[in-house]
């Protein structure tokens, strides 16, 4: 029999299905209404190039409409709020509107500032709340409600003053099965994230906190505040988030488009460089040399060491031989740095100078008197189009791209040892490598800062667009050609060419691709952004700070991360030494203090690696406990174990996922040795190194080796931090070396 407050939940819950029922309603009109805009627009042919425009500018406007309203399909609505003045909202990823009824509101958006008492009010503050309801939803159904009564008398005095907000929904959520893919957190959102995500725009903040306190959630959940509050600003010049690698970026891929919002950049610093992929390896050690600031003088010396003034160079011309000495190059070098424009730029002014220098000898060989102006420009025409003297010039102050200039400098330790003076022979070596080899992360910030210092020569990439669009007409004409075929046409009907002409047929297959202000940025590396968020922005070497500050020009920038978990060796170790060359002391730190991911068992472990890191940090207070001790098991063969251990795992954790981060050296032998293991998130079971683990979590982690963890790198105790806390319930640790003295505390099994 079913108890009386059994029935009202159950009248409650119809009543809010009722209510969810009806915000789909609207939304699958909305959407119906978009598309029908959508067919409309593409249908619209011709016209002026503004009706065009505007034509390209609906497209856009109602494609991005539609792709919003399928995003937030899934727990459209999670959220109302009842005021002591009988006011309710209900709260949701989308703002809803009742437009036969003056645009009442019938769902708020989580980013609205009447929003804002939803993750803030307090029973101590309430804020003229009386009650705050979480609504569970799966699919369009209502599965679950979780109240709060906002009463001063509730408060309980022994708990912290900002305990958690809707903590029956946060446990659910944060102990749900992982699914390879991070999820939105807009329904639970606590206070102190809250804060951080709605802080202005302008300046830079930096979010640090310790392992698992949200601190990736609130940096997205702010680039979608930012883009609702700010938008005409961000939409033009769009938002930038850096990831430390590839794999953490599609781990985080899903929860920007699952907030309707699509506009966003998400990159590596090693994908900033248009139109190359640095995907190649080289040693710790040669990577954290190029990370260093003085690489920037390096590149600027190895550009200068280019522009060459030998002794004598002799220039053939018109069956006498010109003469260049050492004073006349040096002349023409030292103009053409005057005039301060990169490299590429100022070419023009020291060819001048030369071919200035040449003219003057050919004229006086042949006699100044018996030559008037005429002849001497004709005389200057000839030495500008001998191929003699260009080639003089080509080497005297040679055309450089980035890539020849980086690839000839690490290929020559010649050239190696004039542009670094101050580097020992070792660190020298670690720059030297033969042509051709694959382009690396770290050499993106270098050839960043030498594409500003040599300045970009675009004759190539002009010259390349103009043929591209003459091949997208002519294959519109072949197109129109072809539809117009017919032998036996009849004359009063009309041909495709009368209808439309090649060039216009062109212009329309090109604006299809709409391209967004991310996309175009994507292709451009001088574009700068309306606000960059940095994740796990510890992990960053001076020279990727570089590109990144020049990518963001208004210093509106999001930093995150953790000085605690810096694992690269050219990574930062405190946010005042990244940050004061660019902003002085102009940035705002804020802070997370309680962990979502890491169960109090697990964290007690964690916290003795990070006091080996230093003493004086603090780890993050853990949400809850998970009832699971972690362990540590001796066996005789890591890579004979393995298989049944994850076996284990994999049978305790249902749907959810096992991680095994093994050190670096050992990432390929174990991955063989696990059945169906791979590096693929979607996977149930990976097996990674500590690098490609970072910022992501499993529901069951194994760490191998924490012996050779620590000792692979100068930040060992930093990895072996992270590697522990990556698990959301369960943790073991299995070694045949030494257990180091730090786990001691481990239950042995
Ligand atoms: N308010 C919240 N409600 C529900 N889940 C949350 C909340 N805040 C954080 N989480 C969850 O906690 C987990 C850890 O969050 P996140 O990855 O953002 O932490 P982090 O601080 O970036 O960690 P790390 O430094 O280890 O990379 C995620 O699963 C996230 O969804």
């Amino acid at each position: 029999m079913s108890s009386p407050s059994d029935d009202l939940r159950l009248a409650e819950t119809e009543a809010e299905q009722e209510y969810v029922s009806m915000l789909y309603g609207r939304l699958d009109a909305l959407r119906e209404q978009s598309s029908k805009r959508l067919a409309g627009a593409l249908r619209q042919t011709g016209g002026t190039h503004q009706m065009r425009s505007e034509r390209d500018t609906s497209v856009a406007m109602y494609s991005d409409q539609l792709a919003q309203y399928s995003a937030v399909e899934n727990g459209l609505c999670f959220g109302r709020l009842d005021f002591h003045t009988d006011d309710r909202f209900y709260i949701g990823r989308i703002g809803l509107f009742d437009e036969d009824k003056e645009y009442e509101p019938l769902l708020m958006d989580w980013r609205a500032p009447a929003a804002r008492p939803f993750y803030l009010a307090t029973a101590a503050a309430p804020d003229g709340v009386r009650r705050r309801r979480h609504l569970r939803t799966k699919q369009r159904k209502v599965v679950g409600l979780d109240d709060e009564v906002l009463d001063i008398n509730s408060v309980d005095l022994t708990r912290s003053s900002e305990g958690l907000t809707g903590e029956a929904t946060l446990l659910a959520a944060v102990n749900a099965s992982r699914t390879g893919q991070m999820g939105d957190i807009v329904a639970t959102i606590q206070a102190e994230q809250d804060r951080i995500i709605r802080t202005e725009l302008n300046g830079v903040v930096v979010v640090q906190g310790g392992p698992g306190t949200g601190k990736t959630a609130v940096a997205l959940h702010r680039a979608a505040y930012l883009l609702y509050t700010h938008r005409r600003q961000l939409a033009k010049r769009g938002v930038l988030v850096v990831g430390p690698n590839a794999t953490f970026l599609r781990y985080i891929g899903q929860v920007l488009p699952s907030l309707g919002e699509t506009g966003v950049l998400l990159s590596t610093v090693g994908e900033l460089f248009p139109g190359l992929t640095a995907v190649g390896r080289e040693p710790a050690g040669a990577a954290a040399l190029k990370g260093r600031i003085e690489m920037a003088d390096v590149v600027a010396r190895a550009i200068k060491d280019r522009q060459e003034a030998p002794n004598l160079v002799e220039v053939p011309f018109d069956q006498d031989v010109l003469r260049l000495d050492r004073r006349a190059i040096s002349d023409a070098r030292g103009r053409a740095r005057r005039t301060r424009r990169p490299h590429n730029e100022a070419r023009r002014a020291f060819q001048r100078e030369i071919i200035s220098t040449l003219a003057a000898q050919a004229v006086s060989r042949l006699g100044r008197h018996l030559l008037d102006q005429a002849d001497i420009d004709d005389i200057r025409r000839e030495l500008r189009e001998e191929p003699a003297v260009q080639a003089v010039v080509e080497r005297l102050w040679p055309t450089l791209t980035p890539q020849r200039l980086l690839e000839d400098l690490y290929a020559s330790p010649k050239l190696i040892a004039k542009a670094t003076p101050k580097l020992s022979p070792a660190e020298r070596e670690l720059l030297h490598r033969p042509r051709g080899a694959e382009w690396t992360p770290a050499d993106v910030p270098l050839l960043d800062e030498a594409a500003e210092l040599l300045g970009e020569d675009d004759t190539e990439a002009k010259a390349k667009a103009e043929r591209r669009r003459r091949q997208a007409i002519d294959y519109a004409q072949g197109v129109l050609d072809i539809l117009d075929l017919e032998d036996d046409a009849d004359p009063d009907i009309l041909m495709a060419n009368d209808l439309v002409d090649a060039y216009r047929l062109a212009e329309r297959h090109g604006a299809e691709r709409y391209e967004t202000a991310a996309e175009r940025a994507a292709a451009d590396r001088t574009w700068t952004f309306g606000h960059v968020i940095v994740d796990e922005a510890q992990e960053l070497s001076a020279m990727a700070w570089r590109t990144l500050m020049r990518r963001c020009p208004s210093k509106s920038m999001t930093v995150v991360g953790d000085i605690a978990q810096t694992g690269d060796i050219a990574g930062a170790s405190s946010w005042e030494q990244v940050l004061s060359p660019y902003v002085l002391d102009r940035w705002k730190l804020t802070e997370l203090t309680v962990n979502y991911r890491t169960p109090s068992e697990i964290m007690a472990v964690a916290a003795d690696v990070l006091a080996s890191v230093d003493p004086a940090l603090k780890p993050p207070t853990s949400v809850r406990d998970s009832g699971f001790p972690p362990w540590a098991l001796e066996v005789g063969s890591v890579a004979e174990a393995l298989p049944a251990l994850v076996g284990e795992e994999v049978a305790a954790v249902g749907d959810g996922k096992v991680a095994v981060i093994v050190p670096a050296a050992s990432v390929a032998e174990l991955r063989s040795v696990v059945t169906g293991a791979s590096d693929d998130l979607d996977a149930q079971v990976v097996v990674l190194g500590v690098v490609d683990a970072k910022g992501l979590e499993f529901d069951s982690v194994l760490v191998v080796e924490p012996a050779d963890i620590l000792a692979e790198s100068p930040r060992g105790a930093s990895d072996l931090y992270v590697a522990l806390t990556r698990a959301t319930q369960r943790l073991g640790v299995v070694h045949a070396g030494e257990l180091p003295a730090v786990l001691e505390g481990l239950a042995t099994v």
